[in-house]
């Protein structure tokens, strides 16, 4: 896929108040991928993503990020092959993003930052009965992560966007059916991918991160949206929902693995 792709560079983000460094671990996310050091591996097969927009159920505001929650009861949304021994089902995507344009995603690519990331939640089925249980398993989660860059306003995104005003709050839910997040996938699948973790608590060592290498366009009014959400619940000081990215962690003993398709 040698289309072409231009996007912002900036400084890395910034630290937040909780950020921790878990005690002891050896494969934090995230990192910023550097393309010079990662290894072409031949024997990665293209993914294979199957969603169900029947399986979208509602949107929450959790007070760090807004996600967008799927029914995970049948089989119906999921992805596999890759880097992935097993299927795994779709439970959530959300996404990061940055007060100003310069920073955003939490992945970086040769230190490069992007104004947002989407990450798409899911937990290995065939080996675990429940996401919960998933999230402190080896192998439990696969997060597919997307860089959104500005330009063009992302038609499928907006009806996502209509639906924030109603999650405005911490702790807010809104019903929200028949969205398919396939439209937020690039159409270029290559993809770097690395053993990870999550990037807020309980930022367990469970994750095989799947990094597009081609960012989807976004508009400014669409991340004006996003901005616009609170990390406060109604009736408290209003606090924008901003800057909800972790700051980069070290690579320690990993290789990050890169498609060339
Ligand atoms: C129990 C649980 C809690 C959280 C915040 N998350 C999201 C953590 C996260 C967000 N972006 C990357 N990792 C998951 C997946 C599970
Ligand atoms: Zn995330």
């Amino acid at each position: 896929c040698n289309l072409l792709a231009c996007s912002q560079t900036a400084k890395p983000a910034n630290q937040q108040s909780w950020q921790t460094q878990i005690q002891g671990g050896s494969r934090q996310s995230p990192i910023d991928i550097r393309s010079s050091e990662s290894v072409h591996d031949p024997q990665l097969t293209p993914l294979s993503i199957s969603y169900d927009p029947s399986d979208c159920l509602q949107i929450w505001n959790n007070g760090y990020s807004f996600l967008v929650e799927f029914d995970d009861s049948k089989d119906n949304s999921v992805v596999s092959g890759g880097p992935l021994e097993n299927h795994y089902k779709l439970k959530q995507f959300h996404f990061h993003w940055g007060a100003e344009n310069n920073r955003g995603s939490e992945h970086t690519i040769n230190s490069l930052v992007y104004p947002a990331e989407l990450h798409l939640v899911h937990w290995n089925a065939e080996k675990f009965r429940t996401f919960d249980e998933a999230i402190f398993s080896e192998n439990g989660l696969a997060v597919i992560g997307v860089f959104l860059k500005l330009g063009r306003k992302h038609d499928g995104l907006q009806k996502l966007v209509n639906a924030l005003p109603a999650v405005k709050y911490k702790d807010s839910t809104v019903e929200f059916s028949n969205f398919n997040p396939s439209c937020m996938i690039p159409s270029c699948l290559d993809y770097w991918t690395y053993p990870g973790s999550l990037t807020t608590p309980p930022q367990t060592e469970s994750v095989t991160w799947v990094i597009m290498k081609k960012p989807i366009e976004f508009g400014d009014d669409q991340l004006s949206a996003f901005r616009s959400l609170l990390f406060t619940p109604f009736g408290e000081k209003l606090e924008n929902m901003v800057d909800n990215f972790r700051q980069q962690q070290p690579l320690m003993n990993r290789v990050v693995r890169a498609t060339i398709l």
